[in-house]
Order: C-alpha cells, then sequence, then structure tokens
C-alpha cells in the first residue's frame, strides 16, 4: 500500500521531473529564432489584447488591426498615401475613427473645434522635429511659451507688417518669376512650376525675413535648399531617436552637422548685419528685431530670433508654393473655371504691364473662391495635426478618451467628407460664391490654416502671395498642360503633386 504522504511526494517528484523537462526544452529552445519570435508575438497578442479590452477606446469603431498594431503611421511615411486611407476610414466608420491602439482621428467639425479650440489638447512630442535650434512659437508645446512667444512676435505677422512688405512681395517674388518666365515661354522651352513656384517663395521669405532674396528664381541654386533639407531630416532623426539630442555621430550624419552650421551661421549673420543698418526697412526681421512684450518689456535674443526666422522659412515656403501648383493644375482640369477666372482678372487690371496692388485683387469673388476650392481639394498641410487628449481625460464625439490618446483631424479627410460637402471631389468654386452666411457655416469644416490659438499666423501673408500670384501669371500668359510628370497627390512632408512637376507651356498674351 502506497500512503498519501508517499503518493504526495511521488507526485512532487513527478511535477518536478516536468518542470525540470520543460526548463530543458526551453533553455535549448531559448536559443532558436523562430521560437523566440513566436514567444514575443504571443506575448504582444496579449498584451494587445488586454490594452484593447482594458482601455474605453474600444468603444472607437475602426479597421479591425487598428487597436493592435502601430505600424499603419509608419506604413504612412513609406507610402505617403494615408491622406486618402483616413477619408475612407470616415466613410466606411463614420466622424470619429481608432486608426491605432492608442490614436482616435475624428472628421467632424465639433469635434474639430473642441481638440483645436483651445491650449487644453497640447501639441505631442512629433513637434519637437520643429525644435529649429532652439524653440519657437511653431515647435513648442508648452501654452504658456506659446502664449509669451506669440504675444512678442505678434507685430511680424500684422496687417502693418504686411502692408509693409507688399512691394518687396511683388518685386522680388512675383515680378520676378513672370520676367522669368517670359523668357523661357519665348525660348519655347516647357516650365516646371512646381519648382518655380518653390523658389519664388523661397525668394520672398529671403527678402522679407533674412533681408535679401536667395536668388532661386535668377540663379536657379542656393546652398539653403540644402541645408534645410538636410536639417529637416535631422531634426527627424532626434525625434526618432532622442539620444542623438545628446550625442553626437559625426563619422555617420557628418553633412547633416555640417548643414546645421552653415544654416545657423548664415541666419546670425543677416541678423547682425541687419543690425549694422542705420536706417533699417520695416519688414518681417525688422519687426523681430524690435519686437518687445507689452506687459514686461521682454526683447529676443538673439539665440530666440533664430528659431523663429528659420520657422518662417518653414512654414511659410513649400506650403504657399504646393497650393498655387495645385491652383494650376485644377484651372488647367477645368478650363471653364479657368476661363471664367481670367476675365474677372482682365476686367480688374486692364493695364498689362503696370505692377499689380494687392488691394485690386484681394477681394475678387471667383479668385477668392477659386482659392478655397483648390484649398479644400488639395491642403498642402493634410495629415491629422497630432494632439494629446489631457490628464482628465476627454469626452469627443461621444466617446470618452483616455488621457494621453493622440487625436487628430485630417483636414484632407474633413474637406472632402460626403456628410459635409455636396460632391465634396469635384472642383466647384461656385460653391464658395454664396451668402456670408452660408460661406461662415461652410468654414466650419474647412481647415487648411488650421483652427484656433495654434492656427497659422502667416495665412494672410500666404493669401497676398497667393492672389498676386495666380493674377500676374493668368494676366500674362496662356496657360497650356504639359503631358508629363505624375500628378496624382502624395504625402511627403505635404500634399504635393507625385512628381513634384507642374509642366506648362507659356504663351505671352498680346
Ligand atoms: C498656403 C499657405 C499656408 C498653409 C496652408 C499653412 C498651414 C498651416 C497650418 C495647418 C498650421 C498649423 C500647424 C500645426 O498645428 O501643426 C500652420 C501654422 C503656422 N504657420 Fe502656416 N500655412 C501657410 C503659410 C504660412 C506662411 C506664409 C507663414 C509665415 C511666413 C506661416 C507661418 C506659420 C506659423 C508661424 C505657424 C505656427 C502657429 C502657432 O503654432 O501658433 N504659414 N500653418
Amino acid at each position: 500500500m502506497i500512503d498519501t504522504d508517499t503518493l504526495c511526494s511521488l507526485q512532487a517528484v513527478d511535477v518536478l521531473s516536468a518542470l525540470q523537462r520543460v526548463f530543458r526544452l526551453l533553455g535549448r529552445k531559448l536559443f532558436d529564432p523562430s521560437f523566440v519570435a513566436m514567444l514575443l508575438m504571443l506575448l504582444w497578442l496579449v498584451k494587445a489584447i488586454q490594452h484593447r479590452n482594458q482601455t474605453s477606446l474600444r468603444t472607437v469603431p475602426g479597421p479591425f488591426l487598428a487597436p493592435f498594431t502601430r505600424l499603419f503611421p509608419i506604413v504612412n511615411i513609406f507610402t505617403g498615401t494615408h491622406f486618402q486611407r483616413y477619408l475612407s476610414w470616415h466613410e466606411r466608420y463614420g466622424p470619429i475613427v481608432r486608426t491605432g491602439p492608442r490614436s482616435v482621428s475624428v472628421s467632424d467639425p465639433d469635434a474639430m473645434r473642441q481638440i483645436y479650440g483651445s491650449h487644453a489638447f497640447r501639441k505631442t512630442r512629433m513637434y519637437d522635429t520643429f525644435q529649429l535650434l532652439g524653440n519657437n512659437v511653431f515647435g513648442t508645446r508648452d501654452p504658456a511659451f506659446h502664449r509669451t512667444r506669440k504675444r512678442l512676435i505678434a507685430p511680424v505677422y500684422n496687417q502693418t507688417t504686411l502692408n509693409r512688405v507688399e512691394g518687396l512681395i511683388w518685386r522680388s517674388g512675383v515680378q520676378t518669376l513672370m520676367d522669368k518666365l517670359e523668357g523661357v515661354a519665348r525660348s519655347g522651352r516647357v516650365a516646371n512650376l512646381f519648382r518655380e513656384f518653390m523658389y519664388m517663395t523661397f525668394d520672398v521669405t529671403g527678402e522679407t525675413v533674412f533681408g535679401r532674396s536667395f536668388g532661386l528664381t535668377k540663379e536657379g541654386s542656393h546652398p539653403i535648399l540644402q541645408w534645410m533639407a538636410d536639417f529637416s531630416r535631422m531634426s527627424m532623426l532626434r525625434v526618432l531617436l532622442p539620444l542623438l539630442y545628446r550625442v553626437q555621430l559625426p563619422w555617420l550624419f557628418g553633412r547633416l552637422y555640417e548643414s546645421e552650421k552653415k544654416l545657423y551661421a548664415f541666419t546670425k549673420t543677416a541678423l547682425e548685419q541687419r543690425k549694422l543698418v542705420a536706417s533699417p526697412r520695416r519688414d518681417a526681421l525688422q519687426q523681430l528685431i524690435e519686437a518687445t512684450d507689452d506687459e514686461t518689456g521682454a526683447r529676443l535674443t538673439d539665440d530666440e530670433m533664430i528659431p523663429e526666422m528659420l520657422v518662417q522659412m518653414v512654414a511659410g515656403t513649400d506650403t504657399t508654393s504646393i497650393t498655387l501648383s495645385w491652383c494650376v493644375h485644377l484651372l488647367l482640369q477645368y478650363p471653364d473655371a479657368y476661363r471664367r477666372l481670367r476675365a474677372e482678372i482682365d476686367a480688374a487690371l486692364p493695364e498689362r504691364d503696370m505692377p499689380i496692388a494687392y488691394a485690386a485683387v484681394s477681394k475678387l469673388p471667383f479668385l477668392d473662391a477659386v482659392l478655397h476650392e483648390t484649398l479644400r481639394l488639395f491642403p498642402p498641410v493634410s495629415d491629422g495635426l497630432p494632439r494629446q487628449v489631457p490628464k482628465s481625460g476627454a469626452t469627443v464625439g461621444g466617446h470618452h478618451l483616455p488621457p494621453g490618446t493622440t487625436v487628430f483631424c485630417s483636414a484632407y479627410a474633413l474637406h472632402r467628407s460626403s456628410a459635409l460637402w455636396d460632391r465634396p471631389n469635384d472642383f466647384v468654386p461656385d460653391r464658395w460664391l454664396v451668402s456670408s452666411e452660408q460661406i461662415a457655416d461652410m468654414k466650419r469644416a474647412f481647415i487648411p490654416f488650421s483652427f484656433g490659438p495654434r492656427a497659422c499666423l502667416g495665412r494672410n501673408l500666404a493669401w497676398m502671395e497667393l492672389k498676386l500670384t495666380i493674377s500676374a501669371l493668368v494676366r500674362r500668359f496662356d496657360i497650356k498642360h504639359e503631358q508629363g510628370g505624375c500628378m496624382d497627390p502624395i504625402y511627403k512632408f505635404m500634399l504635393t503633386p507625385k512628381d513634384h512637376r507642374v509642366d506648362v507651356r507659356l504663351y505671352p498674351r498680346s
């Protein structure tokens, strides 16, 4: 007979030896890569399911895989088509969609206002990419810093400065570009307006913010383009690998560091040279140098001004030039709209050779409608601008979102929502030729410049550049589309034509 104690000890021996076998097997298996991968997958799955069920985000509709993976944003970076994906998800799942384990997209005017209408939902860590050699009004995530800095630099962006730089924009930007295009037209060559518009907006920023044009339109090159591209790359790498803020790897990123240094030196020199001028002109640079906080009397140091100068280049060049490119593309696609625009501009500007005053074109209804419709269909900043749900959590679109959730509203999805717009994918400038009440209503779902306290500070400058350039181009040339280059939109930091080309033939008008 075996007594209970013996039985127990026998069972204990069994369990022990079974465990020993499992550990032996595990020990061997732990060196087997496919076993390790399987184990990691299992752990990830358990964690993902746990997270999916615990969080209140489980009630937010969305694609099946979204709660389990952060891969979508990474895939998006490579494909550049996420603006279309967000739109199709919203069409399928409604105005609020879960796009990742901790991220949610909204496409509803009220939810959009809730997110961007105050400082409660702060910018996410992604904005550290815009720490352009220092904290600045665009990149900061801190509402207190933002309020103080915005108050201080407000004159840089106000109407008085705008009136003062109008002549500079015309001479160093629009007029110079028109003269160049005249030469291209007379030689019978094809003009790539995408590149020409980019050069023009850089030259305008050079003139107004750095004290002199970069000469890109005339010369076709300036190292600033390379420095800026390298600088953006380095900033992005630092956000992905924060260690790079503290560690320098010159053997790996030598050229990027070099560009950063050159950009700093170039900007600093522009500042110092301006300070030596006895009676300086009153442009954006001068406003920045003289900016004084009304409440505290504080002024900006050079190291605080440099990032603010770079912001204007980063935020104000490609955004404007890409909008111009899409506008020309749409006019060529819709000849009737092009004819109507030309008739309006010819009537408003009968003197073909005179400079165009902004006052003469700023209120032309059809020009205004064409540009609004361009920005509706192709908002250059159409990626959702990510914000973080505050510590208290928030109820957005009827769903409780836990603190820390990333939430955003893609302008592309909002602007093309079939629930909000009639014929959402068609170019219909006439939709803007309605009463001011109807326009105000449409603008609730129109955010090319974002909304709220972090909305675009340069939008009046942008409107000036857009209206002056399109009216000058249409007044001076007949424009014909030239085959070549793909105009499909792709997201490469902004919503751009895929091949970065808008090839046209220009015919000077008699
Ligand atoms: C068509 C042209 C433009 C478009 C579509 C545009 C769009 C935008 C958008 C969507 C934002 C919000 C970004 C975010 O929250 O992440 C923004 C912010 C900003 N933009 Fe623009 N922008 C344009 C032109 C300009 C110009 C010409 C300037 C200045 C020279 C400028 C300066 C700024 C600044 C300083 C901010 C940061 C505002 C803040 O955080 O307080 N932008 N812009």
